[in-house]
């Protein structure tokens, strides 16, 4: 049996899309984490390039859901969100059931998702929900400061004497702090983001993607991620989401909630709008690309296997135009 799968990438956080709907049977969770070890490897391990992740797309039983999302790291965990992802998602089931606006399944809450207007020509764009958001250190996983209830931009002395953090799950759990530019392009970044995904540290025994951002004006930041199962990535959407957040709440003197936020990262750009609802909840619109990049062919059995030999892909051609995008960006 062949299995097709598409090449995607929100800012340049890449993903494989599998949508099971194409087998009789869906893969098991083993067969799938199994795929997603194999074919994510990076460095000509994997599957060409490799990915950050594998974006599961299966039917959906809920009312008002056109489809389901499961987001499987690279490591083969499971997450329980990826931003930049839904974008890719959203854009596939769409395009799939001629709709724009819609909701998407994720594991802990339907979320919507809206086509925008396109970034570029043949860059698509799709703003996707951010929620729920929890500040709750049990929902976290975090046992740090004497199991403090909640950590909103204060220190962990146990990981920097200097650093400030705020810990948020949205719904996968985030370590933000703002720093400096230094700071933001030196080493603390990867040595905390490697240690507190460890497998074995106290504070955070099941990891959490750890964020360094920079505020690069009014409305305007610069968010660098170490991910929970994958490393150093481009960008990552419930970061940037979660740090739009931070920012909102933490520099109210120059921002409130509704505004949009500029949000650049090492592999482009997105937009966030961070609003508070009638519950006093709060949520985010994260607005960005949703790029496919090629559609790639191979007999399941061997992507399995990790063999690649027989392999065929079809190139779409919007990566340039997504190079082509970012480019206006560094030269604007
Ligand atoms: N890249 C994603 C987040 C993917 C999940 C994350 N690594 C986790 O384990 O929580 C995004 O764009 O949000």
């Amino acid at each position: 049996m062949a299995v097709k799968m598409i090449k995607v990438h929100g800012s340049g956080n890449d993903f494989y899309l599998l949508d099971q709907t194409q087998f009789p049977e869906p893969l098991t969770d083993a067969g799938l984490k199994q795929l997603a070890i194999n074919i994510c490897k990076r460095d000509g391990a994997g599957l060409f390039e490799g990915a950050d992740g594998v974006l599961v797309v299966d039917k959906s039983e809920h009312p008002g859901a056109l489809g389901r999302m499961r987001v499987i790291n690279a490591d083969g965990t499971e997450a329980s969100m990826c931003g930049n992802g839904l974008r890719t998602v959203a854009r596939y089931l769409g395009t799939q059931n001629s709709r724009d606006a819609f909701r998407v399944q994720t594991m802990y809450a339907d979320l919507k998702v809206q086509a925008v207007a396109d970034f570029a020509e043949h860059v698509p764009a799709f703003s996707v929900e951010i929620s729920p958001v929890s500040f709750d250190a049990q929902t976290l996983g975090m046992h740090a400061n004497h199991e403090a209830a909640t950590i909103i931009n204060e220190k962990i002395p146990a990981l920097s004497d200097t650093l400030k953090f705020s810990a948020v799950a949205v719904p996968n759990p985030h370590l933000i702090t703002f720093v400096d530019h230094e700071t933001l392009m030196g080493p603390e970044l990867g040595r905390i983001g490697k240690w507190m995904n460890d497998g074995q540290n106290s504070i955070f025994p099941d990891g959490v993607n750890v964020s360094f951002v920079e505020v690069l004006g009014q409305n305007s930041i610069f968010v660098r991620t170490f991910e929970r199962g994958v490393g150093f990535t481009n960008a990552c959407g419930t970061a940037m989401s979660a740090s739009s957040l931070m920012y909102v709440l933490l520099h109210q003197e120059s921002t409130d909630f509704n505004q949009e936020i500029h949000v650049t990262n090492p592999g482009g750009m997105v937009k966030t709008v961070v609003h508070q609802g009638a519950d006093e909840e709060y949520w985010m619109e994260l607005i960005g690309n949703a790029t496919f990049v090629k559609i790639v062919t191979l007999p399941l059995e061997e992507a399995l296997a990790a063999d690649y030999s027989q392999a065929s892909v079809t190139v779409t051609g919007e990566q340039t135009a997504y190079e082509n995008f970012v480019e206006t960006l560094t030269t604007a």
